[in-house]
Order: structure tokens, then sequence, then C-alpha cells
């Protein structure tokens, strides 16, 4: 569906900075309705990669190529979740759905994300873990035939990122989209990936890539791998 080949992504000198290459030689292929994880250390150019697919960056030397369409509707579901303050829940996940889509699929997104008591609350009111799953409904609400997620989870407490998780997997096995999906921590990198790519230090570029087993998986099987990979 999206082939991605990045020669070099460098940042220019500023200031006392010095310039930086971020990405180099970085080769990546996705295929429709895969859910690709993507794993690397601090800094390595994980969300550099993700604002080059999404047209934020245009500044590089490569190719990105999408083979369905020219003009693919993108999702963006970031760290913070950047919903609209002075719009309530429904208004902000009414905005997000395009024209062709039943307004009906408001209600049943609603009703999954947990959040149909919280339709006509405005986000200042809201929990981070709450204001996520409105931003995640979101994304899926948009349609977009590629989802890039950065981080959507990090810095929520374990019982809230799982289920957060949990959300994800529900929305993405009703409606499969091709996501590629930041993360720093591999157990959830394994519980949610089709397959796994690992990325080196920076500059950033494929390093390894993993399938985990089939869905479901279980707890077991995923601690297994996760030691494996770990090396313990
Ligand atoms: N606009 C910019 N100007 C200059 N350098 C930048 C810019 N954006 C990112 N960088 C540098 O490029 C490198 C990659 O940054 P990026 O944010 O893509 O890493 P990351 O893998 O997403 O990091 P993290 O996992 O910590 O979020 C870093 O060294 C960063 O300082």
């Amino acid at each position: 569906m999206i082939d991605i080949h990045i020669e070099r992504k460098a940042f220019a000198a500023s200031g006392r900075a010095a310039s930086h290459t971020a990405i180099a030689g970085l080769e990546l292929h996705l295929a429709e309705h895969e859910f690709v994880c993507l794993v690397g250390p601090s800094g390595c150019g994980k969300t550099t990669l993700l604002n080059l697919i999404a047209g934020l960056e245009r500044d590089f030397e490569g190719h990105i190529q999408f083979h369905k369409t020219n003009t693919p509707r993108l999702g963006y579901v970031f760290q913070e979740p950047r919903l609209l303050p002075w719009r309530t829940v429904r208004e902000n996940l009414a905005l997000a759905l395009p024209a062709d889509v039943e307004p009906a699929l408001l209600d049943k997104l609603l009703e999954i994300a947990g959040l149909t008591a919280f339709q006509h609350t405005y986000p200042t009111r809201l929990s981070l873990g709450m204001s996520r799953r409105v931003a995640l409904v979101r994304a899926f609400a948009a349609r977009p035939d590629l989802l890039l997620m950065d981080e959507p989870f990090v810095s929520l407490d374990a019982p809230t990122a799982a289920r957060m998780r949990q959300l994800l997997q529900d929305l993405w096995q009703r409606r499969p989209h091709t996501v590629l999906f930041v993360t720093h921590d591999l157990r959830e990198a394994l519980e949610l990936g089709d397959r796994i790519v690992f990325l080196s230090p920076p500059p950033a570029r494929v390093i390894r890539e993993m399938t985990p087993p089939p869905r479901p998986r279980d707890r077991d099987t995923l601690e297994r791998l996760y030691r494996r990979i770990r090396g313990d």
C-alpha cells in the first residue's frame, strides 16, 4: 500500500546546534490493513519519520509512495490528544466524520469507547485517559487510509493504558486500517502489531523485523517472546 524510502533526512544547523542527520537509508513497506509497530531508542527519528509520511515535513531525499490513491486520507494520533477545547466530545468527533459516513456511526463509536455519558462534556473537564479515548475514536471516525500513531498511550497509568490498547484493538478489528504505531514499549508492540519494525540509533534505519504470533495472544506467550527478544 505504501513504499517508504528515506535516503536521507537531515535538519540544518541552527544557532549553536550542528546539523543532524535523523534518518539515513530507511526502507519500509506497509501492506493494506497491516498494523505495524515501530520501536526504536529515544531520539532515533520515529516522530520525524511519521511527519515525513504525513507530509508535515517535506524536505528530505527519497520517496514515499502511496499505491491505492495519490491523495490518501491520513489520520495522526499524537501524544497529546489535541482536542478542540471549545467543542464538546460529540462535536470533536462529529467534525472528524467524513461527509459520506452515517452520523449513526458517531453514537456507535461513543458507545464502544464508553463515552456516551460524556458526549456533551468539554475536553477541559476530561481526564487525560478520557481525552486520549476521544482522540483515538476521532482518528477512527475519520476512516483514514493510513493511521499514524505517535506513542498515543505514553504516561497513562498501567490499567488505563491496557484499556486503551483494548479499545484500539476493538476499533481496529471492526474496521482494519493500515496503522503505523510508534512506541518505546516492546510489550505494547508485541501485543498490538502484525509486524514489529526495529529502528537503529540515529540516524534511523530498519535493523530488524519480526512477526508476533497470530491473535489472540495470551499473556504468557507475549511474556516469553518479550524475554527471548530482550535476551533474558
Ligand atoms: N525540527 C527539528 N530541528 C532540528 N532537529 C530536530 C527537529 N526535529 C527533530 N530533530 C532531531 O532529530 C532527531 C530525531 O527526533 P525525533 O523526534 O524524530 O526522535 P524520536 O525517535 O521520535 O524520539 P522520542 O522517542 O524521544 O520521541 C533528534 O535528535 C531531534 O533532536
